[in-house]
């Protein structure tokens, strides 16, 4: 099978590199590669797709940065929103699936159970509102595809809330975290490692086929917790792994209110995940069991 993954360095195509390398040839493609991929042009997607003719395309790349997305919404929605559906077409000219990756973001945040996957959704910002047309696109077009909702993910590179809190916790004294918007951190590997077998399980040699089990799948770690929450386990296993000295830093929960940033965020953006396990089997481990896994990775 040929799977042409787009992205290299960012956090999640960074770990399908290494995922994805027992299916078959994978072709990572970015916009510094040859041939070139850069999903804010439409000529450059078409032009690799047709010269690779990939049997899956797994789109790994995203405008991810939510703030800054407020002010550059024209280069948010190009590569978030029409990107998508213009690798949805490609798929189904080249005969190739597509998984795709959204977001948590999608929701509004005003509930207080899990969200399924057929819930109300209701983007706060820019970016979610990109990522949501996205989707959109992709269902739209009908090339056989997975697109995977997932949340707060970190993991050990790229720019995630992991890796800032570890540096703000080595620089200050006290560091002031949101304690009233709830979700669930999801390390990048496991969305790598769950990402393979959702191939592996809908794949009949070369042939990517998802069937009736095609559609939209909530894929993040389990339980919930504030990013006061996140930041205090990150403080104590980082410390019990000896990552970061005993006597560093202080935490304090705010408000948001505390917190202004140009982008409103969702309170409350747990999701359920119980359609993967339902159709596929599959469960992520509960966030603080994945963050000490992601932890113990430190060390080496
Ligand atoms: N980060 C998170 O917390 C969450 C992410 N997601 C989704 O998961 C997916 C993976 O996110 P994540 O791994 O965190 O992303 P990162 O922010 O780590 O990386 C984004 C990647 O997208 C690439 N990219 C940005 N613009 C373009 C472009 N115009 N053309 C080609 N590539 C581009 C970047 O490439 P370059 O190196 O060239 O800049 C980078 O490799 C995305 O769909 C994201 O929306 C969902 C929920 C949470
Ligand atoms: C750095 C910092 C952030 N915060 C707050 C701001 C914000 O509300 C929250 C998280 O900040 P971040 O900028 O890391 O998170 P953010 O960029 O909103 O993360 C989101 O990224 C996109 C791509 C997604 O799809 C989401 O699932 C989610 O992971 O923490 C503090 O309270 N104190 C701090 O020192
Ligand atoms: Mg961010």
């Amino acid at each position: 099978m040929k799977i042409l993954l787009i992205g290299r360095e960012g956090q999640v195509a960074w770990e399908l590199r290494r995922s994805l390398a027992c299916l078959g040839q994978v072709v990572a493609l970015d916009r510094r590669s040859t041939p070139p991929l850069d999903l804010a042009d439409p000529d450059s997607i078409r032009t690799s797709i047709r010269q690779i003719r990939p049997h899956l395309i797994v789109n790994a790349a995203a405008y991810t940065a939510v703030d800054k997305a407020e002010q550059e919404s024209e280069l948010a929605f190009r590569i978030n929103a029409e990107a998508p559906g213009i690798l949805a077409e490609e798929a189904l000219a080249v005969g190739a699936g597509l998984i795709h990756y959204s977001t948590d973001y999608v929701f509004p945040g005003d509930g207080e159970t899990p969200y399924r996957e057929d819930d109300p959704i209701g983007p706060q910002n820019t970016y979610g509102r990109s990522k949501l047309t996205g989707e959109e696109a992709i269902r739209q077009v009908g090339a056989p595809h997975f697109v995977l909702r997932t949340a707060w993910v970190y993991g050990r590179r790229g720019q995630n809330f992991l890796l800032t809190m570890l540096r703000l916790m080595r620089e200050r004294e006290l560091v002031r975290v949101v304690d009233d918007q709830y979700g669930a951190p999801t390390w990048s590997r496991l969305i790598a490692e769950a990402t393979a077998l959702l191939v592996a399980k809908s794949s009949v040699k070369e042939r990517f086929e998802p069937g009736e089990r095609q559609g939209t799948y909530h894929l993040s770690c389990g339980g919930q917790t504030s990013w006061y929450g996140f930041a205090c386990r990150i403080l104590d296993y980082s410390r019990e792994k000896g990552l970061l000295p005993a006597s560093t830093t202080r935490l304090e929960p705010i408000p948001s209110s505390d917190y202004p940033t140009p982008a409103q965020r969702p309170k409350y953006s747990v999701l359920s995940n119980e359609k993967l396990f339902d159709q596929f089997g599959l469960v992520l481990p509960d966030w603080d069991q994945a963050l000490r896994l992601c932890l113990d990775d430190f060390g080496c």
